[in-house]
């Protein structure tokens, strides 16, 4: 079916930092997870919340028509932004302060893994010290401080959410990293940057939340300078996905209501982006693909038995069923008596929907959270 471009969102940045005030308070810097979760405002929760599910409630996969997906395209700053209103405390809580995945080698404690799917994107990306960086999409700054620290370079990153920035800018100051990271607030749609500003770009599981591949790339391209380098780990379905299985579908539109998307597509459709946007491919591979013992998505998937460090035992054991399931109920008591605001309780769900999702679209190879990218804008 033909697509309509998505509309760029008009961006009000007054409105969105008044908003962040509102709704988080001075739990930004002051506050960890799950203590962050209940400081909130109510009246701001319920705003996020009607705003973000109004896109998804009674939207089956069944019955979902091209005018639903273009609603959520034509609204994806407002959708994402409002999608980590709810979503971050829990990722920190829940996960660490590097929102991505990463591929597990055996004996290999959870951060380190982390860390180390960090540093393989600046080695293929050939980062070296003093190089200028524009981080696309940087949440509360893990991947930056990590990529700082082992290359040395001096890192933007880019967010459309006030929260997150905030509390990246925090995390900076505290590990003396202020001299190499700034954070900018903005659509990366529409950057505000001058053309030709950086050495190198990267995107770590971030650029899918844009409406559509060809644009968020092209706007890279746009603010590299001739020859820098861009790197990417693309969320994307896989040449095995069809769009005419109801089974299929359904894994994917767990994915994007669960974590915050508005459209994803398939890898061709990454790839044909790239070269649209102008960039010469050096490198593209699927790193879900590699014969890795212990996959991508086991945290998720709570197999426990994949456990490397025993000091991982209290983050891992809060993304098993159990633990979701221990952690959500007691934040929907919370709400029904007042103390956590109205719609914790179905943040957390559609975002345990959307885990077992990934699981399961990880362990049908339908989805990568991983495919790598490294593009070169031409010299010349
Ligand atoms: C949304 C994008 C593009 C990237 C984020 C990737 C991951 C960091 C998240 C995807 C699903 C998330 C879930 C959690 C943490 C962060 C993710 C793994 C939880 C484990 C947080 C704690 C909750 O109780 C359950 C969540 C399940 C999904």
């Amino acid at each position: 079916m033909a697509r309509t471009q998505a509309q760029l969102e008009k961006e009000d940045k007054e409105r969105d930092l008044a908003f962040k005030q509102a709704l988080h308070g001075k739990t930004g810097a002051e506050k960890q997870g799950f203590m962050a979760m209940m400081g909130k405002d109510h009246a701001a929760q319920k705003l996020a919340v009607d705003s973000y599910f109004k896109h998804w409630d009674n939207k089956a996969s069944a019955e979902e028509t091209e005018e639903t997906r273009k609603a959520r395209r034509d609204e994806y700053a407002t959708l994402t932004r409002h999608y980590y209103n709810l979503a971050t405390d829990l990722y920190e809580y829940g996960w660490a302060q590097s929102f991505h995945f990463c591929r597990f080698s055996k004996g290999e404690a959870f951060r380190q893994a982390l860390a180390r799917h960090e540093h393989y994107l600046a080695l293929k990306m050939n980062l070296q010290e003093g190089m200028k960086v524009l981080d696309v999409g940087c949440g509360v700054g893990g991947p930056a401080r990590e990529i700082a620290k082992f290359s040395g370079v001096n890192i933007t990153g880019l967010n459309n959410n006030d929260y997150q920035i905030e509390r990246a800018t925090a995390y900076a100051q505290k590990e003396g990293l202020s001299h190499q990271l700034n954070y900018v607030k903005g659509d990366f749609m529409q950057m505000s940057f001058p053309d030709n500003s950086f050495d190198a770009v990267y995107a770590i599981e971030a650029t899918v939340h844009a409406p559509s591949l060809e644009g968020i790339y092209s706007e890279i391209f746009r603010v590299l300078k001739p020859g820098g380098v861009f790197g990417v780990y693309e969320w994307l379905m896989t040449d095995k996905y069809n769009n005419d299985d109801p089974h299929h579908r359904e894994i994917r539109l767990g994915i994007e209501q669960g974590d915050g998307i508005s459209n994803m597509e398939k890898i061709d459709v990454a790839l044909k982006a790239m070269k649209a946007a102008g960039f010469e491919l050096e490198l593209n591979e699927d790193l879900a693909d590699r014969p890795d013992e212990l996959p991508w998505y086991w945290p998720l998937s709570g197999e426990l038995k994949y456990m490397q460090s025993i000091w991982d035992f209290p983050t891992l054991a809060r993304m098993t069923h159990i633990g979701r399931g221990i952690a959500h109920r007691f934040v929907g008591a919370l709400e029904l008596i007042g103390i956590a605001p109205k719609g914790t309780q179905k943040t957390a769900d559609s975002l345990a929907v959307a885990a077992d999702c990934l699981v399961a679209g990880g362990r049908e190879k339908l989805f990568t959270p991983m495919y790598l990218m490294v593009g070169r804008k031409p010299a010349k």
